[in-house]
């Protein structure tokens, strides 16, 4: 199971979540990445953990302001980027010009999609992972792998009917290690999680309980 930390905009030390989940991953052998903001990506992979960008864009060098290109996060140490997630949707065609300069950069990538018909559509464009997570249950506390675990098992089916290889990630809710190995139960190879480490007292305390059954 590969656990990415996503720490969207949280007010979060990025590098002491960092530290703590690389050491849980080199105490366990689990996969464990974090994504931060952009700013702290250099920061972030310095600690050694697996370094995720939240969002690359579809564009190359040139006149575009604001824009984060995939070779400069892989500059910064990241070796992955995170696209159309929930809160930073992208059209049709960004998200196929995004997926492409991630892959020509040599990054990882995993398309999030809301429901099963969403990564289905994710899956034909071929990344690396895709990632179901119902809108509602993100930030909620409650896992998607209880709330809702036929949209876990369908966005399985869904993924393999089109291009089997695509693993699919679960995400919204989860907090725990019973709420990853339920994961795995539905299918899933993997979890997105944010507010359940970004926001934790102890992030190191919730890692180890996260990948306690993997
Ligand atoms: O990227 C992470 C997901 O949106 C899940 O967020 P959450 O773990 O706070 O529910």
């Amino acid at each position: 199971m590969f656990v990415l930390v996503n720490l969207k905009a949280y007010p979060c030390d990025a590098v002491a979540v960092a530290e703590a989940a690389a050491t849980v991953a080199d105490d366990t052998g689990a996969r464990i990445a974090v994504a931060p903001q952009a700013a702290h990506i250099e920061p972030v992979a310095e600690t050694g953990v697996e370094t995720w960008a939240q969002h690359v864009s579809s564009s190359g060098h040139g006149s575009h302001t604001g824009s984060t290109l995939a070779p400069a996060v892989a500059d910064a140490g990241a070796t992955g980027a995170l696209l159309n997630h929930s809160e930073r949707r992208l059209k049709l065609a960004d998200i196929d010009g995004s997926l492409r300069a991630a892959e020509d950069t040599g990054l990882d990538t995993i398309v999030c999609a809301n429901n099963p018909r969403q990564v289905a559509a994710a899956a034909t464009l071929g990344p690396d992972m895709v990632a179901v997570e119902p809108p509602e249950l993100i930030g909620s506390g409650t896992p998607v792998s209880r709330a809702d675990p036929d949209i876990v098992r369908d966005a399985v089916a869904a993924a393999d009917e089109v291009n089997p290889p695509v693993p699919v990630l679960c995400g919204a809710g989860i907090t725990s290690g019973d709420d990853v190995e339920a994961a795995a139960d539905l299918g899933s190879e993997g979890v997105l999680l944010a507010s359940g480490v970004a926001k934790a007292d102890d992030p190191e305390e919730v890692l180890r309980d996260l990948v306690s059954g993997i």
